[in-house]
């Protein structure tokens, strides 16, 4: 069994995005410049943001965190994603996801200018991607796809059996999987709730990629002998044990799905770190204007 080590990659992703932003500098473009909008004070949430912002950091992105509290009305940020599009010093931004219950989630992703869309949520970035048009990759997708292709490992005419059907996780990744294009060519079954017999496909999968916050939804017995396994699940489960009062899990097994498959992502340290690396990956592409001209 090979550990699919996503820190590392991301590290080596992160190291070459700042290897460019140093020429970029050297040369006087423009820096890549990464916004992000954070509603409330979900745990979770306030993680990742800063360790989105820690990463501009680290590679020489300028960068602004906005806050608001989980009272902002659905006005408001509208205004502050309207602002966003016009600021010609922002490349691209975010609005971090779950929004509270008040806001519509679907209407904040479409106010997004898609030229500066680097999660590409917007519903114009998801057609370009379904019609293999130039488009903003949602990141934790393309990462899983960087993870296959930095390890090399085959997906031509393989099975690869997604569970788990969200737009920006499991929906996006298995269109990608099934492109004519490495890492893809595969043929693909989506999983999702009311999946009859979820096991009769997962035990026939070569490649699963479990994604939906389930901790331990996927255990030995429903995968194949040599299968590759993703887990993009970080649920956080009480653990008194820990100073955080909590610890991540993903949605497979882990300990007895490793002794059974080839490769596995580890949690954390697998996906999530890939996600961060992806989407600096955007803001880079964002600045120097690769997807979308002006
Ligand atoms: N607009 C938007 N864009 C997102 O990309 C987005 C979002 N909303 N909402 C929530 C999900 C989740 N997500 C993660 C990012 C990093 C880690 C990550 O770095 N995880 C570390 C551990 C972090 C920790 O210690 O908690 C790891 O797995 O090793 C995980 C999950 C991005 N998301």
């Amino acid at each position: 069994m090979t550990l699919l080590d996503g820190k590392k990659t991301s590290e080596a992703i992160q190291d070459e995005i700042a290897a460019e932003v140093a020429a970029i500098k050297a040369s006087g473009g423009k820096v890549p410049h990464l916004a992000a909008i954070l509603v409330g004070n979900d745990g979770g949430s306030v993680t990742y943001v800063n360790n989105k912002v820690l990463a501009c950091e680290r590679i020489g992105f300028d960068s602004t965190l906005i806050r608001y509290e989980d009272d902002i009305t659905e006005e408001e940020l509208l205004n502050k994603i309207q602002e966003l599009n016009e600021d010609a010093r922002v490349d691209g931004f975010i609005v971090q996801l779950p929004l509270p219950k008040h806001i519509d989630t679907e209407k904040v992703l479409e106010a997004v200018d898609p030229k500066k869309d680097v999660d590409g949520f917007h519903p114009i970035n998801v057609g370009r991607m379904v019609a293999g048009l130039p488009a903003y990759l949602p990141a934790t997708p393309a990462g899983i796809l960087q993870l296959l292709e930095r390890y090399e490992i085959d997906t031509k005419g393989k099975h690869c059996v997604v569970v788990g059907r969200s737009n920006i996780v499991g929906s996006p990744m298995s269109i990608l999987m099934a492109k004519n294009a490495y890492p893809g060519n595969c043929t693909v079954t989506l999983c999702h709730r009311y999946t009859e017999d979820l096991t009769g496909y997962t035990s026939q999968a070569d490649i699963i990629i479990a994604a939906v916050g389930q901790p331990g939804l996927i255990t030995a017995e429903m995968v194949k002998e040599g299968a590759v396994v993703i887990d993009v699940g970080t649920t956080r489960v009480p653990d008194a044990s820990r100073k955080s009062g909590f610890r991540l899990r993903g949605d497979v097994d882990f300990d007895s799905v490793a002794e059974k498959c080839s490769y596995i992502t580890p949690v954390p340290g697998g996906v999530g770190p890939l996600t961060i690396a992806m989407l600096m990956k955007n803001t880079l592409r964002a600045a120097k204007k690769e997807v979308y001209a002006d």
